[in-house]
């Protein structure tokens, strides 16, 4: 089955079709990003730009083509109210009659894509009318997606109900590849930044010394997979299980954490959720935080249910 009629199929069951068209211009999106991925490195799309994004990070060309190719799709969408992006100071007005805010991270995991490592993009969708509107919870997301442009390029979505995998086929277009999608338990495997374990808050260097030691959840020694691609160690979770930390720790406490709320930790909790798996700082979890800023940074926790909630554990166990 291919998206147009995944999402016709959602239209028959009364989902807004305002909101399913939005969908697919956020797939058409990813497909055009996909395709100039493909040949970035021949077009001279690699290295730096000499800008900086609000975040103080560098800017990569593809993160800019990537955030001109959101920017773009959202302008076409009537039912877009803001565009909300990664790499924007500030929240673009889209239409005035808009119901949608559309929040991004156009281009995750940028520091691989010099090297043709999985990169990927995060979207989120929450009613929003008046700008007033941008800063809810999580919980309050009507959609979200990540597309991971690998060997192959996927999409995976959710409305909330149950979490499904597309992947692009020849033809372009995107195909359901697994529908109602879980996230296994009993897969030893976490996937942390090792290089910060000296500033990491207690509770997590003792929940990797015991999953090191055969002592965590499933008494195994543990297995290690980085990637550096948020999207790229989300997408194995999905498939395979494990955990995906990057914790709150002494040097980003000041910053709120490393990734972003907005556009990567509640997109990517809300899918998880979804899968049946955790989403937490380890003290709260992630889709209950109230945002007080577009850009707000926090400590993420993602995974398997008895992954997370064993981090959640030992955070609620050194508090006592
Ligand atoms: O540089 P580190 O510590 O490995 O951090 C990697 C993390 O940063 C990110 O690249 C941040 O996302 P951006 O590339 O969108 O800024 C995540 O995808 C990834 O998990
Ligand atoms: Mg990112
Ligand atoms: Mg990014």
């Amino acid at each position: 089955m291919i998206l147009k009629q995944f999402l016709n199929a959602k239209r028959e069951r009364g989902f807004d079709p305002d909101l399913l068209e939005l969908v697919q211009t956020i797939a058409d999106a990813t497909i055009k990003i996909s395709r100039q991925l493909r040949v970035a490195v021949l077009h001279g799309h690699v290295g730096a730009t000499e800008e900086t994004n609000v975040q103080g990070e560098v800017q990569k060309p593809l993160d800019v083509i990537a955030d001109n190719v959101f920017v773009a799709a959202c302008q076409t969408s009537a039912a877009v109210s803001f565009a909300v992006s990664e790499e924007q100071d500030n929240e673009i007005p889209v239409s005035a009659t808009g119901k949608y805010a559309v929040i991004f991270d156009p281009l995750d995991g940028s520091s691989n894509l010099d090297v043709n490592v999985t990169v990927g993009s995060i979207v989120s969708v929450i009613p929003a009318k008046a700008a007033s509107e941008l800063l809810q919870p999580g919980r309050n997301q009507v959609f979200a997606a990540y597309a991971a442009y690998g060997p192959s390029t996927s999409l995976v979505l959710t409305f909330g109900d149950d979490v499904d995998f597309f992947s692009l086929n020849a033809d372009e277009e995107y195909e359901l590849a697994d529908a109602d999608v879980k996230i296994p338990s009993g897969n030893a495997e976490f996937s942390i930044n090792t290089s910060r374990q000296n500033l990491w808050d207690k509770p997590v260097q003792d929940y990797i010394a015991a999953s090191l030691a055969g002592e965590g959840v499933y008494a195994k020694r543990y297995n290690m997979r980085w990637v550096g691609s948020m999207v790229a160690d989300i997408h194995r979770i999905m498939h395979r299980g494990g955990i995906f930390l990057y914790p709150n720790d002494a040097e980003i406490a000041k910053k709120g954490g490393r990734l972003r709320l907005l556009y990567e930790a509640n997109p990517m909790g809300f899918l998880v959720e979804a899968a049946g798996g955790g989403a937490s700082t380890g003290l709260v979890r992630i889709l209950d935080i109230q945002p007080k800023e577009l850009h707000q940074r926090v400590p993420v926790i993602l995974g398997a249910l008895d992954e997370v909630e064993a981090v959640e554990r030992r955070y609620a166990e050194a508090k006592a």
